[in-house]
């Protein structure tokens, strides 16, 4: 059986979601689990329109990389590897974690100023597992920290008083987050927040017509 490995499936993702302007200008960040425990997880500041299999960073389950290697080939782990290894920390069954930049999600960050985001009823909530009549979801927004290590810490804090509703997360005026059992789930996961984001900004955008609108009357 021929074993394909998995960072191809990275690599054509983030080049869908850099075509669909989500990881403009080197933003994102891809990783996924590896039988053993460690994950692939994309190079810092590499264009992820155009990834290689030599654009990946390996993190064992000690939480260290081949630095030696990796120092050797210019090669560091994403910026925002702590968040992944906490999401992975706190989700043992989630095999791939996701993280995009759209327009959209940083809009919609700055549309409340707490630390959840209400998401309207759609039915698209159903493909992240909320089977209600009228369901009242949120998504939990984090503060975008300089320090990542402390969005983790605030991601992990968070999460284990409070489970996550859906598996994603907004940081504000920055992106989106997802993990997910596989790495399609987590594409299908981005895809379906990111569809609510444009959702709501065009409903914000058509809401704010509409009072333009009266004014014309
Ligand atoms: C211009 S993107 C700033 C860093 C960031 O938020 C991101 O998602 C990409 O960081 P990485 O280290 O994974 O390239
Ligand atoms: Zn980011």
């Amino acid at each position: 059986m021929n074993y394909l490995d998995p960072r191809l499936e990275l690599i054509a993702t983030a080049r869908q979601f850099y075509q669909q302007g989500w990881m403009v200008g080197t933003a994102g960040n891809l990783s996924v689990v590896l039988p053993d425990g460690s994950f692939w997880i994309t190079a810092s500041g590499r264009s992820k329109g155009e990834l290689s299999l030599s654009d990946f960073v390996r993190i064992y389950p000690d939480g260290k990389d081949d630095s030696s290697n990796n120092l050797k080939n210019n090669l560091k782990p994403s910026a925002e590897t702590a968040i992944h290894q906490v999401l992975y920390t706190l989700f043992p069954e989630a095999n791939a974690c996701y993280h995009v930049h759209s327009v959209e999600a940083n809009l919609v960050s700055r549309f409340v100023t707490g630390d959840s985001l209400p998401l309207p009823p759609l039915e698209m909530l159903k493909g992240l597992g909320i089977y209600q009549e009228n369901p009242n979801c949120q998504i939990p927004i984090f503060a975008n920290h300089l320090q990542v290590p402390k969005i983790a810490a605030d991601i992990k804090e968070r999460f284990t008083i409070t489970p996550a509703q859906i598996p994603a997360l907004l940081i504000r005026d920055h992106g989106v987050t997802v993990w997910a059992s596989s790495p399609e789930s987590a594409r299908n996961y981005i895809e379906l927040v990111e569809y609510i984001f444009r959702y709501m900004v065009a409903a914000w955008a058509l809401g704010r017509r509409g009072d333009a609108g009266n004014d014309n009357d």
